[in-house]
């Protein structure tokens, strides 16, 4: 299979690497928007901004500048950049025949500020409705697929052909793909983790102990299904990869970018300091307003991620978020409100 990844951060060069490796000897081409960084990596044969140390495949192609004639050639798409990157690339993909897949998680930044957000999904309606897309999610870290090291993930599409496409280009030895059709249900998990994770973060820094970490894991969980729910997915999804597995990674991984933030917040730094200091994008950090505005405009409770809001803009101190969620109106143990 011929595959193309635009986007040459952490997660699009690990991926890559793992469909360049591949027994079935796929040839892939990994784009990078900056060609000097492009020209880097194709001398050094890894990624030493992102992925240091991790060598190339053999076979694993890099490129840069126009991308139309690498898509004409392509069997598959892979886009890989942030969120914030993935209308334009979409766009530019436009009237592509072959299947399309983003790896990211997160919601779409309202343009205006006011209005909630979008899915990713939900983008490409907008943005290039013609083409047969889907999303790769699940819990993983960059670095242990770039390694090899045993994952799991879920290629979601409503699209049988596209969910296909994904797992013939990466359901290897050391990753097992899964093939769902609830898009909305694997988004919806991919997103709300990040903030959740922001939260575990937090609350592992300030030492609250393992009781609170399980609790909010737990609640978390519930808080994310209930938003699910109203959009439409299936909730046996969020007990899946993309739901519980993701967020049990993310929430508890010192890898993760979004539990860092936590884990600097709680000691003081700033959230201009802590997203500086990481040098990769912590999509939670950018999703969280609209994942509550989301859920406000749903009639959906989700007092955690209300919390995480509140603290990343600066309006509550970590200890006070602990009191507010302590301190709520005893509740039954329910998903739905
Ligand atoms: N790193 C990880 O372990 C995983 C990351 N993800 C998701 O994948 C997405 C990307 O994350 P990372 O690669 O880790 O981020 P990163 O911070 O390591 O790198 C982001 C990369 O995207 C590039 N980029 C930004 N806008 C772009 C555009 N418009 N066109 C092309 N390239 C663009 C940047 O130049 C940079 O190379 C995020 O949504 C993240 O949540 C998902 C699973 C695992
Ligand atoms: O999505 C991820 C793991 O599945 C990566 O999480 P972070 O973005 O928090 O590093």
């Amino acid at each position: 299979m011929h595959i193309v990844v635009i986007g040459a951060g952490a997660w699009g060069t690990a991926m890559a690497m793992s469909a360049a490796a591949h027994p079935a000897g796929h040839a892939v081409t990994l784009w990078a928007r900056d060609a000097a960084q492009a020209a880097a990596m194709q001398a050094a044969r890894e990624n030493a901004r992102y992925l240091r140390g991790v060598p190339f495949p053999p076979s694993l192609q890099l490129a840069s500048g126009d991308l139309a004639p690498l898509v004409a050639q392509a069997q598959l798409v892979i886009v890989a950049a942030p969120m914030a990157g993935l209308r334009g690339l979409l766009v530019q993909l436009r009237g592509c025949p072959v299947p399309v897949a983003w790896l990211c998680k997160g919601f779409e930044a309202a343009a205006d500020g006011q209005s909630f957000g979008l899915l990713a999904h939900e983008v490409r309606a907008q943005a290039a409705p013609d083409l047969r897309a889907g999303v790769l999610s699940g819990p993983s870290f960059a670095l242990e697929v770039a390694r090899g090291q045993p994952t799991a993930l879920v290629a979601a599409s409503e699209d049988v052909g596209v969910r296909d496409a994904l797992v013939r280009a990466f359901h290897s030895p050391s990753l097992r793909v899964y093939a769902n059709d609830d898009i909305v249900g694997v988004e919806v998990g991919g997103a709300v983790k990040n903030v959740l994770a922001i939260a575990t973060g937090l609350c592992d820094g300030l030492q609250l102990g393992l009781n609170a970490r399980a609790a909010l894991i737990t609640r978390g969980l519930a808080e994310i299904t209930r938003l699910g729910l109203a959009l439409g997915a299936r909730a046996e999804t969020f007990m899946g990869l993309s739901g519980l597995g993701d967020l049990v990674l993310t929430a508890t991984g010192d890898l993760s970018r979004n539990r860092r933030v936590g884990l600097l917040l709680a000691e003081g730094r700033t959230l201009d300091q802590a997203v500086e200091s990481l040098g990769h994008v912590a999509e939670g950090v950018y999703c969280a307003r609209t994942v509550a505005q989301r859920a406000a405009r749903l009639g959906v409770d989700m007092p955690i991620t209300k919390a995480v809001v509140a603290l990343l803009d600066g309006r509550l101190r970590p200890q006070d978020a602990v009191a507010l969620l302590m301190g709520r109106d005893p509740a039954e143990e329910t998903t739905t409100p």
